[in-house]
């Protein structure tokens, strides 16, 4: 496994760590951050794994959210995986929203993304293994959060993984891939042109299934990439036909950036707690 503690800081009482690692699973070297809370009353800690939007790495989270203080107050881990595979010799694209840093949080089958782009199975099997050895007294309770690319990654996993996740919330998520510029450029580059094999990968559509954990959504409405990237229609009316339970809530005046996600986080942890105790 490889791993390595590239960085450790105090922040509100707990400890923000940076790993590195090989990954058997993406074939390449990769880096994941870690919040753990103080837990000065030794009680079983739960798990939010935290998936980011196109052009980041695991950084950009822990440095810019202020996340750490809503994990200290309720005594939750945080994961933050890195948004796609790493390296010189992974295949890439010179446009922002795809190729590393815009990995969708599936398993490519297309060349010649297929050999490393596995984001799915790497946060859903390796790195879920390395996050249940490295949190201590892990009370084994997981929910899944994110924003854009990585909102719509939280539902994908969420939604596949129904027994395993209490509950799923995104911030100015991606809702329909396959109906969208951001969607339809991944899904035809690392899925193939054939539209059924994008069915499983695509929110709008797991969220017919049964079973769902609940859901909660924020989007601001002066979000530069809303409607066109981040359309809500066609995932709430699919939904709402299958008696899915999605909180849905329109913030008024603002964007897409870090400053709307430090503003709404305590929102979200508040509702992640409820189904995590
Ligand atoms: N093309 C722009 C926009 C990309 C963008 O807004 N990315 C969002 C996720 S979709 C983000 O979280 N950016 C990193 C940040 O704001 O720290 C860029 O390269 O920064």
């Amino acid at each position: 496994m490889n791993l390595k503690l590239i960085e450790n800081h105090r922040s509100f009482g707990g400890e923000q760590r940076k790993y590195s690692h090989y990954s058997e699973v993406l074939q390449c070297d990769m880096t994941f951050s870690l919040y753990l809370p103080s837990n000065k009353g030794m009680e079983k800690i739960p798990l939010i794994w935290w998936l980011s939007g196109l052009t980041c790495t695991d950084d950009n989270f822990s440095h810019k959210s202020g996340f750490q203080r809503l994990a200290e107050k309720y005594q939750v881990a945080v994961m933050i995986p890195d948004t796609s595979p790493r390296g010189e010799h992974v295949a890439d694209d010179e446009s922002w929203d795809l190729g590393q840093g815009a990995g969708f949080y599936l398993d490519a089958t297309q060349e010649p993304w297929a050999k490393h782009y596995k984001m799915y199975t790497y946060i859903t099997e390796e790195l879920t293994a390395i996050a249940s050895s490295l949190v201590p007294n892990f009370s084994g309770k997981e929910s899944i959060m994110g924003h854009s690319m990585g909102g719509h990654g939280a539902l994908v996993m969420g939604m596949k993984n129904t027994e395993r996740f209490k509950a799923i919330s995104a911030l100015s998520p991606i809702l329909s891939p396959s109906q969208v510029p951001w969607g339809i450029k991944a899904f035809t580059t690392y899925l193939g042109e054939n539209q059924t094999s994008w069915k499983e990968w695509d929110a709008s559509e797991l969220v017919k299934g049964t079973g769902m954990p609940p859901i909660h959504i924020t989007q601001g409405t002066e979000d530069g990439f809303y409607p066109e990237q981040l359309t809500e229609t066609y995932f709430l009316k699919n939904a709402q036909e299958n008696n899915v339970a999605v909180d849905y809530k329109k913030e008024e005046g603002y964007d897409h950036s870090y400053f709307f996600i430090a503003t709404f986080l305590e929102d979200h942890f508040a509702f992640h707690m409820e189904y995590l105790r």
